[in-house]
């Protein structure tokens, strides 16, 4: 227990100070996305728990992916990734793709002209020398998880943590494996995040869309565990494609990255484009629609 004194309220208005004299220096960890990183001041902060959440198949592995590429890659941030949802050797693929803009289709079936042996070779030197650790295991408790996390924050000096799967860490006593499990890891990464005081980044699962909703856009209630992501979470993301649902639409190619929680401002929509073939969001440019 500390007085919030003349001292700690002095420190408190430095980091403002600091924060307004440089505001490109935030300690925030950037999404890449200009109007999500405004929102947010900056993106990801210390010590914080970002979820972002979709119906399957919408892309929240390939929008982790986005982030972690963004710091790790663009900004030299050290990053560290578990994923359950796939093979080190498909992140790869992934990773390649987007970073040469090669299509995935096309380095998977080796249909690939000279230009892209160039871009990819190009490409490869930039992950190599990118501070990005990769880890999936087939399973992991949530106690070896943290002890992961905490060796490679302290040998690695990494800033970002993402985990592509919440529902995958199991828990320590068989009998948790039923109930609270998830809420259990929701909360266990938040003092993690605080402990360490990096900016931990999670997916989730969100239940499908009844057939007969029109409207399939995603809602906090759609959640698993919905109570314990929606108060444990700084900040949580729904993700939602249009097009993701095989129906003809006329926002095809845009997602909406749907700020359904925000502990430190307000809620928005940010719309993104998506590049399915290079396994990537971007920013959809400025001037696209006008003239
Ligand atoms: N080569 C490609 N060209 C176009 N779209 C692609 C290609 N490869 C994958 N996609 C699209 O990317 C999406 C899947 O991306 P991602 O794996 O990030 O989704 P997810 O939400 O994590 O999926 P899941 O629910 O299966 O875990 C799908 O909509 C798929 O159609």
């Amino acid at each position: 227990m500390m007085h919030l004194g003349s001292e700690y309220l002095s420190e408190t208005l430095d980091l403002i100070k600091a924060r307004a004299a440089a505001p490109d220096d935030s300690t925030a960890m950037p999404t890449g996305f200009e109007d999500f990183d405004a929102l947010t001041a900056g993106g990801l902060r210390p010590g914080s728990l970002t979820v972002i959440a979709s119906r399957p198949g919408m892309g929240r592995s390939t929008l982790m992916a986005d982030i972690c590429r963004h710091n790790a890659l663009a900004k030299g941030r050290p990053v560290a990734v578990w994923t359950f949802e796939e093979e080190a050797h498909d992140f790869t693929v992934r990773l390649l793709s987007t970073q040469a803009r090669v299509a995935r289709h096309s380095m998977l079936s080796g249909a690939l002209v000279e230009d892209d042996w160039t871009r990819i070779a190009k490409a490869r030197g930039q992950i190599e020398a990118a501070p990005l650790h990769l880890s999936t295991p087939s399973s992991l408790t949530m106690a070896q998880f943290a002890d992961e996390a905490a060796e490679l924050v302290a040998t690695r000096g990494v800033r970002l943590i993402a985990i592509d799967g919440i529902h995958d860490i199991r828990p320590e006593r068989r009998r948790d494996l039923h109930g609270r499990k998830d809420g259990t890891a929701v909360q266990e990464l938040k003092t993690l995040a605080r402990d360490l005081k990096v900016a931990v980044l999670v997916t989730s699962h969100l239940k499908r869309a009844p057939k007969q909703v029109v409207d399939k856009r995603p809602h906090v209630d759609d959640l698993r565990d919905s109570d314990a992501i929606a108060y444990g979470a700084d900040l949580l993301v729904l993700l939602h494609r249009e097009d993701g649902y095989g129906q003809e639409s006329d926002r095809a190619g845009e997602a909406d990255l749907i700020i359904a929680k925000y502990r430190h401002g307000p809620c928005a929509t940010i719309t993104v484009a998506f590049q399915g073939h290079y396994g990537r969001f971007i920013d959809i440019p400025r001037n696209a629609g006008q003239g």
